[in-house]
């Protein structure tokens, strides 16, 4: 064996998971953890508009086995902006756990553009160490096939097969561009949501988005078994002139196409008439994603509230804790020129 492949054997994978606000990247990852086989996981989260949702989520993974040192949340903007800042720092304290992971997995937020981040592995200081093992793309079938991300992606799709420098000025179709654009393994979840004619179509426009031969699985609630997600030696960061971006020609990019807001939420009766709130303040005002926690009047546990557009779901995810102020707050994203106080005012009415 020489040098380069002894070196690579010993470093640690890392797996990227990118996918659109809402696609099922924080379900896949849980499930993952549940079922990765006795390996030592560690995990980097990152969120949008963070009040913490996806990382109280995995920590619900304590019950897994998955030790609370091994997650890292960095809800400081978008990490692939904040490579020094954080993400360095971030591995740093990943590589010295003792004993340290064996694979890492990286959740983006729902508006990352996944290639930055690939190439902050090529820094010398995490090229040494790490290497991207895949870029994993999660896809929401449903809005797909609703069109969410495009205009009309059919059109679309077939208009870059004629020229493939057509021009974009749609920013959500971008980001979801940007994340197939870079995939080793696309991801199409939320199947039990798509007749299989949708299924069908939304496999041809990924496929004709995607620059190369690259897998698509279906899932329902991320239910993927450990060894398709991780183990797929991509070595990422080694081929970045194959992963096309849009934001290629940016010295750097932000997220200004976006915003997102905190709303306190109102101690709540039904959970069921404040959904329904929630779903027509969603389609009112464009919002993309609602998620966060809510209290309901003479319940012990907190509401779990998860917004995907107006598609919404709900649980109870555990007791408040013993002196835990019981405090509703939910995080709303959508795209830049969101009506803050006319949502705040719909909401905390
Ligand atoms: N019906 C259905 N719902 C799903 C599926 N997978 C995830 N969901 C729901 O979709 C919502 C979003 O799922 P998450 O896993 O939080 O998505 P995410 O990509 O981590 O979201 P962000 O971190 O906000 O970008 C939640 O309400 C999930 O329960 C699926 O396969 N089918």
């Amino acid at each position: 064996m020489n040098d380069l492949s002894s070196a690579r054997l010993s470093r640690i994978p890392a797996t990227i998971i990118t996918g659109f606000l809402g696609a099922g990247k924080t379900t896949l990852i849980r499930h993952l953890l549940a079922h990765n086989a006795g390996r030592r996981l560690a995990l980097i989260i990152n969120e949008f508009g963070d009040i913490g949702v996806d990382r109280d989520i995995l920590r619900g993974c304590d019950d897994l086995g998955c030790d609370a040192d091994a997650i890292v949340e960095l809800a400081n903007g978008c990490i692939c902006c904040t490579v020094a800042d954080d993400f360095l720092p971030a591995i740093e304290r990943l590589l010295a756990l003792d004993p340290p992971p064996e694979h890492i997995v990286i959740e983006t937020s729902g508006l990352a553009l996944p290639k930055p981040l690939v190439k902050a592995f090529d820094w010398p200081q995490i090229r040494a160490r790490l290497t991207v093992d895949g870029v994993i793309a999660v896809v929401d079938g449903a809005a797909a096939a609703e069109g969410r991300f495009a205009d009309d992606p059919l059109k679309l799709a077939r208009q870059r097969e004629a020229d493939p420098s057509i021009a974009h000025d749609n920013p959500l179709e971008e980001v979801f561009e940007d994340q197939l654009l870079c995939a080793d393994l696309v991801i199409l979840n939320k199947t039990d949501l798509m007749s299989a004619e949708d299924e069908a179509r939304v496999r041809a426009d990924i496929t004709a988005v995607l620059p190369r031969a690259v897998r698509i699985v279906g899932s329902e609630q991320g239910r993927i078994d450990a060894k398709i997600l991780l183990g797929l030696n991509a070595a990422a960061e080694d081929d970045l002139l194959n992963r096309r971006s849009h934001h290629d020609d940016e010295a750097d990019h932000d997220h200004d196409d976006f915003e997102s807001l905190i709303v306190e939420a109102p101690t709540i009766d039904d959970p069921a008439s404040f959904i329904g709130r929630l779903a027509r303040i969603a389609e009112a005002h464009d919002v993309l994603r609602i998620k966060g926690f809510v209290d309901v009047r003479g319940k012990p546990m907190r509401l779990l509230v998860q917004g995907v557009g107006a598609r919404f779901k709900h649980s109870f995810d555990r007791p408040w804790a013993l002196g835990e102020a019981r405090e509703g707050r939910l995080v709303v994203i959508g795209e830049k020129g969101l009506n803050a106080a006319a949502i705040r005012q719909a909401l905390e009415r």
